[in-house]
């Protein structure tokens, strides 16, 4: 009783929450709204969608907003699985793979935690399961500094 044994999370639930999240994307010049949801450990949800810029290069992917969204709430570990989806309003969604970037913002919060997330690429035919260590082999993160 009172255990805090993680909870896995529901592929399904999780890229359902990210495909919500897709709808708030701000991206009036690319028109790829795209969706990202982060489950951690103790069963909760966090997501995030693109928020572009009239400067086109300061766009934030969807799994960056994330990211920061968690550890703005003062998430530091527990991330266990990424659904990532994306698409044009209207039309058919994408498989979207996180770009490198955000491969590193995730292992920011991975290697803090000690995972290595399952990251499920949603939005074609079959869902795409990839680990972050298979995006990203050989990560620099916080435990090269020491
Ligand atoms: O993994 C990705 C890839 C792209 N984008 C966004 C950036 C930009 O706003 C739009 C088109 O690249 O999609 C994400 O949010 N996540």
């Amino acid at each position: 009783m009172g255990g805090t044994a993680a909870v896995t999370p529901n592929q399904n639930t999780l890229i359902a929450a990210a495909r919500d999240a897709a709808t708030r994307a701000y991206a009036p010049y690319s028109d790829f709204h795209v969706g990202a949801a982060l489950a951690f450990a103790d069963g909760s949800v966090v997501t995030g969608s693109n928020v572009e810029n009239a400067s086109y290069g300061l766009a934030l992917c969807a799994e960056t907003v994330a990211v920061a969204s968690a550890m703005n709430a003062g998430t530091r570990g527990g991330l266990v699985a990424v659904a990532v989806i994306g698409g044009k309003p209207g039309g058919a969604p994408a498989t979207v793979t996180p770009c490198g970037r955000c491969r590193q913002v995730l292992n920011e919060l991975a290697q803090l935690g000690g995972t290595d997330p399952v990251i499920w690429c949603a939005g074609g035919a079959e869902v795409l399961e990839l680990r972050l260590s298979d995006l990203l082999p050989h990560a620099f993160g916080p435990a090269n500094l020491g």
